[in-house]
């Protein structure tokens, strides 16, 4: 039985070593992009590699990337949970420090218990409720109403840039309390190794290279699949290039919002209206990250914090709306990187993304260098480099990851529902779908997508059967 796996991401590659080490050998990859990794995109940078797409391992227990690699790779860590604060303002007034300090620690006490299963309102209903709530108790009653609801913009941008959504209230909270949680750092790193390191160990090259997979032997890339005929003795996948291959299964692992733009014409015939019902009400996010270079830090360095957090000013939210800064407003932190004594990273999400893609470096480092002037202090040196990702505008990833928002939750529209194969007519499964949507666990992580590599490789050895 020959299976055909789409894409070579992280679930495609580890569902093609699963694969090859239960001794199934006649599977082939086909890959859109002209190379391997998908949204794990490691790019070299100086003497080291940075990564436009994922970055951090988050957890250490119950994160099987972690608990495959972390005995044998040196991880670093960003060690967030252990750093200190620094929030700036803004227009770089010194606001109550203090004050500041309590709100940071209500609203993170918030976020650990957001996930309440009881609770089927969105992540942004929730917070507002419990933060306004105790605001009006000891001890926060004499803080400034104007300063909590700076803070509150801070946390509200946050969870937007960990989600990739556009507002908190997109963000079901029903879904997430029924995700899977992982313990330990939430922020290791690969140092200056990146995130592509990890096909090391998928393929066992590290640290078994006796038992190594030849995972790469079975990859084509510039391969874009435009159609699967599924319904048929055999399924025939039609490539960009007018290729043809047949096979007895499919793994599909395109992102949703690959599904979201072209399912209609990936698939023939269309896929069943459950799928298609599931793919429609899941959300599918977008983010951006930019890396800025400075010749040298210029913050302190013996200071252990972690990020310059920006507390948006009324005043400077009202100035800049409407102008070509707007988009700053969505910026939540300056990021240190790991390993990269002189780069910044920043998130940048909202629905000002399609804007931000047409902004050229100049522009970025601009308004980037007049913010962390203002903010910071007016000595900030300009950036002499700025790296970005477009995932948005590249057709095989159409945005960043998945995202379940309340309506996903009313309607069924769950990874566990877009995981689920599609049957051909004589009732035997024929395509199987992985990637980080379908992970009900860990969606949009890269453990997650790994996660489903090998629940879909599992399938198929269930199918063959
Ligand atoms: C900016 C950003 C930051 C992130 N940060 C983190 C992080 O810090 N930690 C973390 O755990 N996760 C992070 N993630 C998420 C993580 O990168 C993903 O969950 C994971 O890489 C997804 O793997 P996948 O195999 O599901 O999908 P993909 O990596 O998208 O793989 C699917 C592959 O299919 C190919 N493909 C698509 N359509 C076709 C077609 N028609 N024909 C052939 N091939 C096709 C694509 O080119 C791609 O290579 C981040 C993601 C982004 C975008």
């Amino acid at each position: 039985y020959r299976t055909v796996i789409v894409g070579a991401g992280l679930s495609g590659y580890s569902a093609a070593a699963r694969l090859l080490e239960r001794g199934v050998n006649d599977i082939l990859v086909l890959e859109a992009e002209n190379r391997i990794g998908g949204r794990v995109h490691t790019v070299p940078f100086h003497n080291g590699r940075i990564d436009m797409g994922a970055q951090w391992v988050h957890g250490q227990q119950n994160n099987i990337i972690y608990e495959m690699v972390g005995a044998h790779f040196p991880f670093g860590d960003s060690a967030w949970e252990n750093a200190a604060d620094m929030f700036l303002l803004s227009d770089g007034t010194a606001r109550n420090q203090t004050q500041i300090a309590q709100l940071a620690h209500l609203a993170e006490g918030i976020m650990a218990v957001v996930y309440d299963p009881s609770y089927t309102g969105s992540f942004g209903s929730f917070f507002e409720y419990h933060y306004w709530n105790a605001l009006n108790n000891e001890p926060y009653r004499a803080i400034p109403r104007s300063l909590a609801t700076k803070v509150q913009h801070f946390y509200h941008t946050y969870t937007n840039n960990f989600f990739g959504s556009k507002s908190w209230f997109d963000i079901s909270i029903e879904i997430y309390a029924n995700a899977g949680y992982t313990l330990g750092s939430q922020w290791v790193t690969w140092r200056d190794s990146g995130f592509s390191t990890v096909f090391e160990f998928l393929s066992k090259r590290r640290p078994f290279p006796q038992q190594a997979l030849d995972v790469e032997s079975k990859i084509l890339v510039n391969k874009e699949v435009t159609n699967i005929n599924w319904d048929g003795a055999v399924i025939t996948l039609r490539c960009a290039d007018n290729s043809q291959y047949l096979a007895d299964y499919v793994i599909f692992t395109g992102s949703l919002g690959v599904l979201k733009h072209r399912h209609n014409t990936l698939f023939t015939p269309t896929l069943p209206a459950r799928k298609t019902s599931a793919i429609q009400y899941s959300d599918y996010g977008s983010l951006e990250k930019i890396f800025l270079e400075f010749s040298a830090p210029f913050w302190d360095q013996s200071y252990n914090f972690a990020e310059f957090s920006i507390l948006w000013t009324e005043r400077d939210i009202a100035e800049l709306t409407g102008t070509s800064r707007e988009w700053l407003i969505h910026i939540g932190y300056f990021r240190r990187i790991d390993a990269f004594p002189t780069l910044l990273g920043v998130f940048f999400i909202g629905a000002r993304i399609p804007d931000f893609n047409a902004f050229d470096q100049n522009k970025i480092i601009n308004d980037c260098h007049w913010l962390l002037s203002r903010a910071y202090t007016p000595n900030v040196p300009r950036p002499i480099n700025a790296i970005r990702s477009n995932w948005i505008t590249l057709r095989n990833f159409m945005g960043a990851y998945s995202l379940f928002t309340p309506t996903s939750a009313y309607y069924g529209a769950t990874p566990s529902r877009l995981a689920e194969p599609v049957n051909g007519s004589n009732g035997r499964p024929r395509i199987f779908f992985a990637g980080e949507h379908t992970s009900q666990l860990f969606s949009g992580y890269a453990n997650g997508a790994v996660e489903t590599g090998y629940r879909a490789a599992a399938e198929v050895l269930s199918a063959v059967v």
